[in-house]
């Protein structure tokens, strides 16, 4: 990370509330500018899964490297079979038992399957014709020793990593997975279980980043500046007291500790969230500030926190979420200047209906909703009728 000039002081909201709200695409600019990902290391593939691949990978030889057969059965000579029915049944006199996988007999051109054949006392006879190449793998069927295989930025599936195997790849440059810190700022109050630790490592580990640490801290301002600063994690997401009362010490932890560079952003819910970087001007580690308040983590996380983990892990910053192309069946209202969130049911219509309004909290009401919709700051609402996009939850 390169070295930049001083950021303007942000406004402290403790005891004061939010002067003004930045609008989330500055946030995501600071995010594209600021959160790069680990540089590309050779790994073996055991450690790839999910990973995003450095360079384009050719094959370094031909798979299968000979001829083979793809079932079991016999190795025969096609011609051998010519006319063969149940009811012709014709004797193959250089018939060769082989089982999938097995080199291809001298002499052969087609594995005649088990089925298609009958053992006759010590004899072997066919109960079909096949023709030539009928149940063979051919040399380079699979990969043609130099051709390209996968594509450099392919975050690579399971079967890749067989395929990379199969082509003679027993490791390859890989961008490796950020590690990412938890931070529980606070905590949950009068006494509700704590709801974000379990949740927020879910989604990073959707994103393509491996949780370093799911730590619980008090609401003291030292505590947290120190777990920001620590190093050992490439990306940091803080969750709770982000607010304006006297306890909201995460945004003024993250000033001490590196620098807050914007706090209050245009979204509903998850308005209280802030960014900044730990440990100083230069090489700093991103830090995400979501709000304690579960519904406006789990918000601010989709709409901010997993795109910086997203771009760490060089994954497309794009909300992951499969959509749908959907119709309101009530009027979603929204605040102008104020991208707002509305958690929504699909019905077999494909019409979407508001479970709640934005600023509801707590997480039951997503759970009950399939998905959500998002509506511009740039809108007062949509009408009943109108198009919109449903990001599907699951
Ligand atoms: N005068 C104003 N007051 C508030 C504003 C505002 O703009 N002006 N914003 C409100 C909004 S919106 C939110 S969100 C909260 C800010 O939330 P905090 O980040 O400060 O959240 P906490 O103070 O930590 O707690 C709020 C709420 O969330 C629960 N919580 C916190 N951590 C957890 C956790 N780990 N697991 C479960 N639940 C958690 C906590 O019990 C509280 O109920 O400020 C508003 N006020
Ligand atoms: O600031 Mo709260 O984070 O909007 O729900």
């Amino acid at each position: 990370m390169t070295a930049r000039p001083p950021p303007p002081p942000v406004h402290d909201v403790r005891g004061r509330g939010f002067a003004r709200r930045a609008p989330l695409t500055d946030a995501w600019d600071w995010v594209d500018a600021w959160v790069a990902p680990p540089p590309a290391r050779i790994l073996p593939l055991a450690a790839c899964s999910g990973l995003r691949l450095a360079d384009a990978v050719a094959a370094v030889g031909d798979w299968p490297p000979a001829d083979r057969a793809a079932v079991d059965g016999y190795g025969v000579a096609a011609a051998d079979t010519l006319g063969a029915g149940s009811y012709n049944p014709v004797p193959l006199t250089a018939a060769v038992a082989v089982s999938a996988g097995d080199p291809l007999p001298p002499g052969c051109d087609a594995v005649i399957p088990y089925e298609a054949a009958q053992a006759v006392g010590p004899f072997i006879e066919a109960i079909d014709a096949v023709a030539p190449g009928s149940g063979v793998e051919r040399r380079g069927a699979w990969t043609v020793a130099g051709s390209p295989l996968l594509p450099a930025g392919r975050r690579l599936r399971p079967g890749d990593l067989g395929l990379l195997a199969a082509a003679g790849h027993s490791a390859v440059p890989a961008l490796p997975a950020p590690r990412v810190r938890i931070l529980i700022a606070g905590g949950p109050k009068a006494g509700a279980p704590e709801q974000l630790g379990a949740m927020l490592a879910a989604l990073v580990g959707r994103d393509g980043g491996v949780v370093e640490a799911v730590e619980e801290l008090p609401a003291d301002l030292a505590a947290l500046a120190d777990a920001f600063a620590r190093p050992g994690a490439d990306l940091i997401l803080s969750a709770g007291r982000t607010g304006t009362g006297p306890d909201d010490v995460a945004p003024p932890a993250l000033a001490q500790a590196g620098s807050l560079d914007l706090h209050g952003i245009a979204m509903r819910p998850g308005g209280s969230a802030g960014l900044g970087l730990a440990g100083g001007l230069a090489g700093g580690v991103p830090v995400l500030l979501l709000p304690g308040e579960p519904m406006a983590a789990l918000a601010a996380y989709e709409l901010l926190a997993g795109r910086a983990v997203r771009h760490a892990a060089g994954l497309p910053a794009a909300l992951p979420h499969a959509t749908v192309e959907a119709v309101t069946a009530r009027k979603l209202v929204s605040e102008i200047g104020c991208l707002d969130l509305h958690r929504v049911r699909l019905d077999e219509d494909g019409r979407v209906e508001p479970v709640a309004s934005p600023n509801w909290p707590g997480l039951a009401a997503a759970a009950r909703a399939d998905g959500f919709v998002l509506i511009g700051a740039d809108s007062e609402g949509v009408p009943d009728g109108a198009a919109v996009i449903m990001y599907r939850f699951d």
